[in-house]
């Protein structure tokens, strides 16, 4: 259903209190359900992604109950195999949790949205071979049938399609006789203050984790603690409000900003000053105004790559060209986000140069559009920034939101 975006010519004011982590949420899930006890987790994402995981977890025998509010109690049990899960598009999901498998005591099997068989997943699997799981499909949908005898060890995968595939091996790490050890094989990286995000949790919660050199991180064998824990907000979610006072004018500031965080998203606000925005930091609360003039930059975002679709939309209004570079992997994001972002700038007459890694962009006017979102929440956040500035700007479908943040179309229209 088409459904319109706000239009801003006096620029957008406000203060947005934005939900919770999707990427914390879903590990606290995972950890919980591995831990030694019952853990409380406050601040929880309820979202597509977030429900996907938790009937995941109840499915292999783990208990979550909902207390309203952002409060979950998990209550971990023997994993049990026999169920079928449903991944969605959620890359946390299809990879965090079929490392869980090789606990369980029978095959569990795994389906999704229909792109999800498009994402990649080889990597992952080929660890869960290795470490004497069946799988009889390289992506999705596929079956994991447990080891026979449970083992840890080394493992060498290729992560350069995902981060998510060295995450999902570590989080399971500790209850492996032996623990984990796993080498990076390929040529790049993406993400990583995401496996960051990954050996800082577990050691939150007891866990010997930690990264040994670029490419190897270890676990030890151990306890996973129980542990009452505070999910941070979602920061890549929060530029989103942040970038549309540069987009718009005038200033948009977001409450609970961390003094430290492993989020990526947090790198956003470097960004943002470099392409000219004025961007504060007071008592946790960061507000972002645009300054006097946005202007291009050349940014890799290899670290941040979740960060694509804003950074597209502020280069589609700065002065001057924008070269985003290291984003090669996103083709491999809920859509071919590279290709889509083209598309769609080109659709509103911003004119962009596709790249094998990237994209190049030079500002301009975007023209009013009725923009495609290719079932990606990240597409919509990109489509409603330049809406700011096209008036009479529609997306074709609103509800893909909902993977991390439902009350998305209910925050933007406070702001605009
Ligand atoms: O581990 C995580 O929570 C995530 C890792 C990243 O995945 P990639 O490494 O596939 O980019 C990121 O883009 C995704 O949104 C969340
Ligand atoms: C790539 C993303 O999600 P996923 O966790 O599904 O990989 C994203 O949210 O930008």
């Amino acid at each position: 259903m088409i459904v319109s975006l706000p239009h801003a010519p006096e620029g957008v004011h406000g203060r947005v209190v934005v939900p919770g982590s999707k990427s914390e949420t879903n590990r606290a899930l995972v950890m919980a359900a591995l831990g030694d006890g019952p853990s409380h987790i406050s601040g929880a994402l309820a979202s597509r992604d977030s429900a996907l995981m938790i009937d995941a977890l109840r499915a292999l025998g783990v208990g979550v109950d909902d207390l309203g509010g952002g409060r979950l109690i998990v209550t971990p049990g023997p994993v049990t195999g026999g169920a079928t899960i449903d991944c969605g598009l959620a890359g946390t999901v299809m990879r965090f949790v079929p490392p869980l498998a090789l606990l369980a005591d029978g095959p569990v099997r795994f389906v999704g949205d229909p792109h999800a068989s498009e994402r990649p997943m080889a990597g992952l699997l080929d660890g869960l071979r290795q470490l004497g799981a069946g799988v009889d499909a390289d992506r999705l949908p596929f079956t994991v049938t447990p080891p026979e005898q449970l083992r840890g060890g080394d493992v060498t995968i290729d992560s350069s399609a995902s981060s998510q595939f060295v995450s999902g091996l570590l989080l399971v790490g500790a209850r492996l006789p032996g623990g984990l050890t796993v080498r990076h094989a390929g040529d790049t990286l993406p993400s990583r203050p995401h496996i960051a995000m990954t050996t800082t949790m577990l050691a939150d919660r007891g866990v010997r984790a930690r990264e040994l050199d670029e490419r190897t991180w270890r676990v030890d064998e151990g306890p996973v603690r129980a542990l009452d824990s505070q999910v941070e907000p979602d920061l890549t979610n929060a530029s989103v409000f942040l970038a549309a006072a540069a987009v718009a004018g005038g200033r948009v500031s977001v409450p609970g900003w961390p003094a430290t965080t492993t989020q990526p998203g947090a790198l956003f606000l470097d960004v943002a000053r470099r392409m000219g925005c004025e961007v504060e930091t007071a008592d946790g609360v960061v507000t972002l105004g645009r300054g006097e003039a946005l202007r291009g930059i050349d940014v890799d975002l290899h670290a941040a790559s979740e960060l694509t679709p804003v950074v597209a939309a502020l280069a589609a209004v700065a002065e001057g060209g924008t070269t985003i570079r290291g984003v090669g992997h996103i083709r491999g994001h809920e859509t071919d986000r590279i290709a889509a972002l083209a598309t769609e700038l080109t659709r509103a007459g911003i004119a962009v140069e596709e790249r094998p890694d990237g994209l190049r962009i030079t500002g301009g006017t975007p023209s009013p559009s009725v923009f495609e979102t290719y079932a990606d929440h990240r597409m919509v956040h990109f489509a409603a920034l330049l809406g700011l500035v096209a008036a009479g700007s529609s997306v074709t479908d609103m509800e893909c939101v909902s993977k991390t943040m439902p009350d998305f179309p209910d925050l933007w229209s406070a702001l605009a």
